[in-house]
């Protein structure tokens, strides 16, 4: 049995201030508030988020840049504490959205791997099989065993995708949906999410492709301003956010940014 309990709960980022701010921060089209405090500036990504989730439930979050999504998703997976409030997690969480992260570039593909086994608690017995399996799925064969500084982008991607390969859990916490430059890889890479999907017990799924939502997911949180704002099935959710984009005011270029180069 799984679950996450989230009970009226916030969660700001605090950054020192620099300098008089006060007059020259306005408010953007996207991002949470930003409160101007004596010496610190709050951004209030999460404000009084009330969700609960069980067993069997395919959740979609949605909502325009800095709206929310991915500090919800660290919430539910452990990687950031609420400022207030309270959340009950049950079962073991899967963040697939960190996988890229800790990653050290003077060590290679299979010490990257490695090093990422035993931070996803992996038996030590099966540590080996699991980098050999990475190994494989990355295709990135004599590579594997050079520092990834030496890697390009491609191919540091290929081994973060490929990570994949070592996510399990009941709870899986995905930020946006995986696609991999290599149509080859790209298959794999789905066929695996596909899998972790259907074995999971919850599913928290952030994405921007309606596409991904109705194929994935049954519910939508729709999150604006770091508040959820309407909340209810895929069908009747997404048309709705879709009208509120329509609606929202397009962003005009500056007279300045408008102006031509001499
Ligand atoms: N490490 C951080 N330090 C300070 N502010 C942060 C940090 N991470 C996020 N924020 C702020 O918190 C708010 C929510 O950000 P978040 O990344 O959760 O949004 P999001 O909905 O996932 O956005 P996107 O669709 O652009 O990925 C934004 O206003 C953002 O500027």
């Amino acid at each position: 049995m799984a679950k996450i309990e989230i009970e009226n709960v916030s969660v700001s980022y605090f950054l020192r201030k620099q300098g008089d701010v006060s007059k020259s921060i306005e408010r953007g089209a996207v991002g949470a508030q930003i409160l101007i405090g004596q010496r610190y500036l709050e951004i209030a990504a999460l404000r009084n988020i009330s969700l609960s989730l069980k067993d069997g439930d395919r959740v979609g979050l949605i909502g325009i840049n800095g709206s929310g999504k991915s500090t919800l998703l660290k919430l539910c997976a452990g990687a950031l504490a609420a400022h207030a409030g309270r959340i009950t997690i049950e079962g073991r969480v899967s963040p697939q959205f960190a996988l890229g992260s800790g990653m050290k570039a003077s060590l290679t593909g299979r010490q990257n791997t490695e090093l990422k086994c035993l931070y996803m608690r992996i038996p030590q017995r099966s540590i080996a099989r699991h980098v050999e399996d990475v190994k494989q799925l990355s295709g990135l064969g004599g590579y594997f065993e050079l520092p990834i500084q030496a890697y390009s982008a491609g191919m540091r991607s290929r081994l973060v995708m490929s990570l994949l390969r070592l996510v399990r859990g009941e709870i899986l916490v995905m930020d946006e949906w995986v696609n991999a430059a290599d149509p080859s890889l790209s298959a794999a890479i789905g066929g695996l999410q596909a899998q972790l999907i259907e074995r999971a017990k919850i599913l928290l799924l952030a994405s921007h492709s309606r596409r991904v939502l109705e194929e994935w997911v049954e519910t939508i949180v729709w999150l604006d301003q770091g508040e959820i704002r309407v909340q209810g099935k895929v069908g009747d959710v997404y048309p709705e956010y879709q009208e509120w984009m329509k609606q929202r005011k397009t962003v005009k270029p500056s007279n300045d940014a408008a102006a031509k180069p001499n």
